[in-house]
């Protein structure tokens, strides 16, 4: 488990406006993306279930879908910030480059010997070769050559990893989480996916940009993925409970954003423990400020615990409630509408595999969305809703979809 970083409390002036997000869909202002790269390389038919991709992705086609995500967002205005970016930047930081390094070394796979060499290496790394390092990884025969007298090098296959590669780097939406003016570095479930946070541990920490940004969530280690958090009005949050965050990450999540006044209602809300359904932006996400776009096979069994401070450091937590009934009593409003994703079920159950239903708002009622899904978009432009389409054949091979793969990083509050 990533172990995170105490923030310097650094009181330069900062360059940019405090940024801050309290609502799935108030007009996107900044967003972090990962533009895939070479650790998208590193997949192949041995490794990619565990690396949690469906199939091996066409590289260059995936950047260039990412490349017309990236256009889509910045024609509305939005800014996008890059995470290779912003972490060779942070990388000039001495501080950043020994916890990047940190991160990276693994003794138990290593060795002692090996492992001090690796980390000689890549101390001697510049900050861009590092970055790349981090998020490549390093396979045995890519070591440098002094190493070649080390048992553990010479009994492991050469194209064995060293340092394993991120490639689910490309959804920035699950390794950090803003709650209003804070960042949640969050704690990952799957063991290929760990080290991301160490990344964005960093980034926040040591980037410029981020110097007084304040944190959510501390250390704790029990998982909570972004994909599972959904800020639904301000001082609303629902997290999805199944396959990756665990009951006892929501309650943990829970009780520290109501500690720090980030929420004043949290909706813990299960979800099926399976890779269909391995995160609640994968079934329902928000498309207007009273909108979602939901899975129809989960609109009634989908419940909630409504989890309330206690005033005294403690949490109350009620019995389980339908979820639309529960979230729009938590937002103040008479109704949640809901948009499902095509009445038919196969063509339901297909667009949902596809990601139909995990849109990013850029604004209320206007989402990107996979072009692909195309009976799901067709019902939400029937609702109202603008769509902006992107391609994503190559990128959706991760089985993620545009709120999986975009971290927003500030929006304008809703009127
Ligand atoms: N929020 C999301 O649903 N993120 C998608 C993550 C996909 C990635 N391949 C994973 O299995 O974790």
């Amino acid at each position: 488990m990533t172990a995170h970083i105490t923030q310097t409390e650094s009181v330069d002036a900062a360059p940019f406006p405090a940024p801050r997000v309290d609502s799935e869909v108030g007009p996107l202002r900044t967003v972090l993306l990962h533009r895939p790269g070479l650790e998208l390389k590193r997949l192949t038919p041995r490794n990619n279930d565990q690396l949690l991709f469906d199939g091996v992705p066409w590289v260059d086609r995936a950047q260039e879908e990412h490349d017309a995500f990236a256009e889509v967002l910045r024609s509305r205005g939005v800014e996008v910030l890059l995470l290779a970016d912003l972490l060779v930047e942070a990388l000039h930081d001495d501080r950043a480059r020994i916890a990047g390094i940190h991160s990276a070394v693994n003794e138990r796979r290593l060795g002692i010997d090996l492992a001090d060499a690796l980390r000689s290496h890549l101390s001697s790394c510049g900050p861009e070769q590092l970055a790349t390092a981090l998020m490549t990884g390093m396979t045995f025969e890519e070591l440098p050559a002094a190493e070649g007298a080390s048992l553990v090098r010479k009994m492991h296959h050469p194209i064995d990893f060293a340092v394993d590669p991120l490639p689910n780097l490309l959804f920035t939406r699950d390794s950090s989480v803003w709650v209003g003016d804070r960042v949640a570095i969050t704690s990952l479930a799957m063991p290929a996916r760990d080290r991301e946070t160490a990344l964005t541990d960093l980034i926040y920490a040591y980037h410029s940009r981020f110097r007084r940004t304040g944190r959510a969530y501390g250390a704790h280690s029990a998982p909570v993925e972004g994909g599972d958090v959904l800020l639904l009005a301000p001082g609303v949050l629902a997290i999805g409970v199944g396959e990756r965050t665990t009951p006892a990450g929501a309650e943990s999540f829970a009780r520290s954003a109501l500690a720090d006044g980030l929420a004043h209602t949290v909706l813990a809300v299960p979800i099926t423990q399976e890779r269909a359904t391995m995160h609640l932006d994968t079934v329902c996400t928000m498309v207007d400020r009273d909108a979602v776009v939901m899975y129809p096979a989960v609109r009634d069994n989908l419940f909630a615990y409504p989890v309330r401070s206690d005033g005294n450091g403690g949490v109350l937590v009620d019995d389980r409630r339908p979820f639309l009934e529960a979230a729009a009593e938590a937002m103040g409003i008479e109704r949640l509408r809901v948009i499902d994703t095509g009445l038919d079920p196969v063509t339901a159950e297909r667009e949902q595999w596809d990601d139909g239903n995990n849109t990013l708002a850029v604004a209320p009622g206007l989402v990107v969305a996979y072009e692909r899904n195309v009976e799901t978009n067709e019902r939400l432009e029937a609702s109202g809703i603008e769509v902006l389409r992107i391609s994503g054949s190559e990128l959706g091979s991760g089985r993620g979809g545009p709120r999986c793969m975009s971290c927003p990083i500030d929006r304008a509050p809703l009127a």
